[in-house]
């Protein structure tokens, strides 16, 4: 059964399933039949319009195209992540060729990468007119969010907006054309229900504010020459909105990646040895958590001693089974840092379930972005 939707020039209708196309088949992709029809149609707001054109597509029955959805607030990690898993799956993700040189969209061979701030309804100066920050709902278009992400996902290309971070302005459209695996990050990717439902795995970086603050004052201070009192304002104004809006997702998400302060080196302020929690949900179609030694068991291991001479502060595992918002998951947590490749690779033989391609693929700056 092919499922097929009827789209306008501006936006997505109605999704009928029909068995079988009537109007004359384009040349298009085996997965993707268009047809272009024009006659009269009746909006599902009641109106209706005469001869207006739109476009009805149907795609075979199971969508090509992954989802993934990447949740955190503003400098928690997501390029750095991103850049990491783009990696896994293959080729280097790189900014559209010829295209806005300010877009926000990564393009390897395997994936295309779409960061949701291309979404917002209101640009800088609009939000500061409107008082609301770009973590609100109300500077975020969900309609157009849903109707791109869906249809990327049914295999149609789309005409995403572009928020450009330099200007602070909406700038055109550009052409996405449906990937094999899309990742779409940002601030809300599991706010909105619809949008939520088309995800077929959803991560989220939950950065505790003491690690959050260092690395923000280690880029913008660092890199675009921010003082500290307004990397400190910045925070604190975006809270109120953090806590309503973005933080609350992650309660939806089928991973999450805790990174905290370490507990290995008492009273430290420098932020550089971190405490990574993957809480990961049990039950997860196509989705088998990581474990160390047994499978649900419960571990605390610290491999430095014989085998491994870890410099201090060393490092410290753990693992077993919790609850999180009321699901089953699984924990791993890695407290420390490591100095040698051997080092990991020795931990990494008594990982499972981290569907390496190569042994010691897990390596240290792969640990960091973990
Ligand atoms: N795993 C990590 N370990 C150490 N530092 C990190 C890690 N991930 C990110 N950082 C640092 O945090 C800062 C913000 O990272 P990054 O730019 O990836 O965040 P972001 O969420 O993409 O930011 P924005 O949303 O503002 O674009 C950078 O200085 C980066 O080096
Ligand atoms: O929270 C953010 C997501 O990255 C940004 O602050 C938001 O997108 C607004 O961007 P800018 O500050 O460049 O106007």
């Amino acid at each position: 059964m092919a499922i097929c939707t009827v789209y306008t020039t501006q936006s997505l209708y109605s999704t009928h399933s029909i068995s079988t196309p009537t109007k004359t088949q384009l040349g298009y992709s085996p997965k993707q039949v268009v047809f272009y029809s024009t006659g009269k149609k009746t909006s599902k707001r009641g109106s209706s319009s005469n001869t207006s054109r739109y476009v009805i597509t149907c795609a075979a029955g199971d969508s090509q195209t992954v989802v993934i959805g990447l949740a955190a607030d503003s400098g928690c990690g997501k390029s750095t992540f991103m850049r990491r898993l783009t990696s896994v799956f293959g080729g280097a993700a790189e900014p559209p060729k010829g295209g806005n040189p300010d877009s926000n969209t990564l393009i390897s061979d395997t994936t295309t990468v779409i960061c949701l701030d291309d979404y917002h309804s209101l640009d800088r100066k609009g939000r500061k007119e409107k008082g609301v920050t770009a973590l609100d709902p109300r500077a975020n278009d969900f309609d157009l969010m849903y109707e791109q992400v869906k249809a990327l996902k049914d295999g149609i290309a789309v005409d995403k907006p572009i928020y450009n971070h330099v200007s602070g302005l909406l700038d055109p459209p550009e052409v996405i054309k449906p990937p094999k695996i899309l990742v779409i990050e940002g601030l809300h990717p599991m706010y909105d229900p619809r949008v939520r439902d088309l995800l077929d795995f959803s991560i989220y970086l939950d950065i505790s504010n003491e690690v959050k603050f260092a690395w923000k004052i280690q880029r913008d201070m660092a890199e675009r020459g921010h003082s500290l009192e307004s990397i400190k304002a910045s925070i604190e104004a975006r809270k109120p909105d953090f806590d309503a809006y973005i933080d609350p997702q992650k309660q939806y998400a089928d991973a999450v990646i805790e990174v905290l302060p370490t507990q290995l080196i008492p009273d430290d302020n420098e932020g550089k040895v971190l405490r990574v929690k993957l809480i990961m949900k049990e039950g997860v179609k196509y989705f088998n958590p990581v474990y160390l030694f047994d499978e649900g068991s419960t571990i605390s291991w610290i491999p430095c001693g014989r085998k491994l001479t870890c410099s201090y502060p060393g490092i410290k595992f753990a693992y077993g089974p919790d609850s999180y918002f009321g699901h089953e998951v699984s924990v791993l947590e890695m407290d420390g840092q490591f100095d040698r490749l051997d080092e990991l690779i020795y931990v990494e033989s008594h990982l499972s379930n981290i569907s390496t391609k190569f042994y010691g693929e897990v390596h240290p700056t792969n640990v960091e972005a973990f």
